[in-house]
């Protein structure tokens, strides 16, 4: 039986608090799941670490992330430390050098979890969100000149390459493709942008004209917001740009309940190196320390990354876990309107997992 190397980075803020739970599960899964074997190896890397050696990794930090099979991580930002210097030295600095250019968002309405929206609007979310992650506004071209000059200027240039957006736009299609419902919107805002979102646009349509089984829409970012409000039965699969994305899903998680429950994988789809699973939420300093974080989208994420790991069976069995602790409703973190601590939905969770097998109907992304 071969095992799973797994890499745990806490981070900053409740990042830790999230990820030990999570890690937490996963043992308890490993012990009842047949044939499942995980390894964990912790980095202390962060905003602690940065104010100990003035970075925020080691030098050789990818070097010794890069023979794990994946990386489990919590997220980063300090209230004391420059939000740029903490973002571009870990969690970017993994992503773009280990080319993890699709970022993958699920957003499901769980059992037992209130939606703002109405119920009967509520029901209909069932997204996967892909975001371009390894160019277009993060692409951390730009610059800064005449610092404190009246003429001062600072600049961040949204880079579109034709590569980047074919290969993302592919994985969307593919994707989409898999899912029941075969539908794909595609996010721009090429009124505005003239140059890269045009190019966006352009190239992500010669793609999906390989893909005559796809049903494929358009929308302007702005205009996509109000459609995930009123209308989001019409909604399945979605391609949006880094920036686009990254706002586009912290809506749909709170619309499916809570940013605690959000999701993401970022994944090198060529698997030459490992992909990052994690929650898609920040370090919350307004709850760190206090034990009430919502551990759920640090599950979701373990789901994914299992599911990401060749293990199917696991991965649905943690989603039915999830599905049945949140269907139940007695374990709810104080952000889905209950008053669990994240200790007591993680042994919640553990305790639905030894009761429930990996035959369920569970879905993650897919
Ligand atoms: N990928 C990442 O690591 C990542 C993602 C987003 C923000 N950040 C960083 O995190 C810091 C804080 O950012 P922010 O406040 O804009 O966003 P945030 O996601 O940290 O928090 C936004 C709000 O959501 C709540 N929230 C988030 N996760 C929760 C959870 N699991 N359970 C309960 N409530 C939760 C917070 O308490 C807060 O009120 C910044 O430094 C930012 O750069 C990092
Ligand atoms: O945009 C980022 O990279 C930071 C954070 O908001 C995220 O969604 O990961
Ligand atoms: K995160
Ligand atoms: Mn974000």
């Amino acid at each position: 039986m071969s095992s799973h190397r797994i890499a745990v980075i806490g981070g900053d803020g409740i990042g830790p608090e999230v990820v030990e739970a999570g890690v937490q599960v996963l043992e308890a899964l490993a012990a009842v799941e047949p044939g499942l074997a995980l390894e964990f190896r912790r980095f202390d890397w962060g905003s602690d670490y940065y104010r100990r050696n003035g970075r925020m990794m080691p030098q050789d930090g990818l070097a010794q992330l890069e023979s794990f099979d994946a990386i489990y991580f919590g997220s980063v930002g300090d209230p004391e430390l420059p939000d740029d210097i903490t973002l571009w030295g870990l969690r970017l600095a993994i992503c773009q050098r280990f080319d993890q250019y699709a970022n993958v968002r699920p957003t499901r309405l769980l059992p037992g979890l209130t939606s703002p929206l109405r119920p009967e609007l509520g029901r209909q979310i069932d997204w996967v969100i892909v975001r371009e992650n390894s160019e277009g506004e993060y692409a951390g071209v730009g610059g800064r000149a005449h610092r404190g000059l009246p003429i001062e200027v600072g600049m961040d240039v949204a880079v579109f390459t034709r590569t980047g957006v074919e290969r993302i736009a592919r994985f969307a299609c593919d994707l989409a493709l898999s899912r029941p419902r075969k539908l794909l919107t595609v996010v721009t805002k090429s009124n505005a942008q003239r140059h890269g979102m045009v190019l966006w646009d352009e190239v992500v349509r010669e793609v999906t004209r390989d893909y005559p089984g796809l049903t494929v829409d358009w929308m302007l970012v702005d205009a996509m917001t109000q459609r995930m409000v009123n209308k989001p039965g019409s909604i399945d699969t979605v391609l949006a740009t880094n920036l686009h994305a990254d706002i586009l899903s912290d809506l749909a998680a709170a619309l499916g309940g809570s940013l605690g429950i959000g999701s993401t994988a970022n994944v090198d789809p060529s698997s030459r190196r490992p992909s990052m699973f994690e929650p898609i939420h920040g370090s919350a300093f307004d709850i760190t320390g206090k034990g009430v974080a919502n551990p759920l989208g640090s599950f979701w994420t373990a789901s994914l990354m299992l599911d990401h790991l060749g293990e199917q069976a696991a991965a649905r069995r943690l989603m039915s876990a999830i599905e049945t602790v949140t269907g139940r409703g007695e374990h709810l973190s104080p952000d889905l309107g209950g008053a669990a601590h994240t200790a007591e939905v993680t042994a919640a969770v553990i305790a639905a997992l030894e009761g429930v097998n990996s035959t369920g109907p569970s879905r993650l992304a897919g």
